[in-house]
């Protein structure tokens, strides 16, 4: 039976110090950058990428990959569509927590489905939910295989494997889209220096 919706009588308790007095601390803004994408189209690369790049230049910041928060946060969780649902609405409410605490939150999870993501980009003010595309070609991503999982998928040995036999629905209106240039696919270290350069951009990385 569900418990979900059975928080009733509950308070929201304020604290002295707040999120502003933590920027200040940290000298940066909170906001969560929201990596999408097939499996094996570099989620995971831009997100260590990014976090790299933004250590060494003095910014805090956490990865929540979607792969290593299957193995606790939601072990419980399988790939039917209310489950990922329900990891995506999990990981988004984790990511909002991070963002409070003045960190940059890098999410990179394949959240296939655009109401999901759309519900987390709702949950945060908006200009602090930055959708980063990784609009990388199923071919590309195919013979990647890092994991081997797109051959098992097409064996039928994995049923509803995003791109195969289950949808992925491309972002409409994300902040950063990430694509292959004359048929090579960027630099790991290029495309964190793309995030990186819409972060200063919009002042994230510094507080006034
Ligand atoms: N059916 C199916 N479809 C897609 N992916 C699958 C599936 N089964 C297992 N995997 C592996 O799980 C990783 C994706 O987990 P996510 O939490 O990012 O998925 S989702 O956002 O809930 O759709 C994904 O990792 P990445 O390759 O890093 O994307 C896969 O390794
Ligand atoms: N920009 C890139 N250039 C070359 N290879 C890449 C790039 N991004 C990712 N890869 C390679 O593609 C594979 C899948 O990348 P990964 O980051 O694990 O994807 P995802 O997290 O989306 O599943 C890995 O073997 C990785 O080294």
């Amino acid at each position: 039976m569900s418990t979900l919706n059975n928080s009733t009588n509950v308070f929201w308790q304020e604290c002295q110090v707040g999120k502003v007095d933590r920027q200040k601390l940290l000298n940066q803004k909170g906001c969560v950058v929201w990596i999408t994408g097939l499996s094996g189209s570099g989620k995971s690369t831009l997100a260590c990428a990014l976090s790299r790049e933004l250590h060494s230049r003095g910014k805090l910041s956490y990865v929540l990959d979607g792969d290593n928060l299957r193995h606790g946060l939601n072990k419980d969780l399988g790939f039917k569509a209310e489950d990922r649902a329900e990891n995506i609405r999990r990981v988004g409410e984790v990511a909002k927590l991070f963002a409070d605490a003045g960190l940059i939150c890098i999410a990179s999870l394949i959240s296939p489905y655009r109401k999901d993501r759309d519900a987390c980009r709702a949950m945060l003010s908006d200009p602090n939910f930055i959708e980063v595309f990784m609009n990388m070609p199923l071919e590309l991503c195919e013979s990647r295989d890092a994991k081997g999982l797109y051959k098992l998928a097409r064996a039928g040995k994995i049923k509803g494997f995003t791109g195969i036999d289950d949808p992925y629905e491309p972002p409409e209106n994300c902040e950063i889209e990430i694509e292959q240039e004359n048929g090579v696919c960027p630099m790991p270290a290029a495309m964190a220096g793309h995030v990186v350069s819409y972060l200063e951009e919009k002042g994230f990385l510094r507080v006034q």
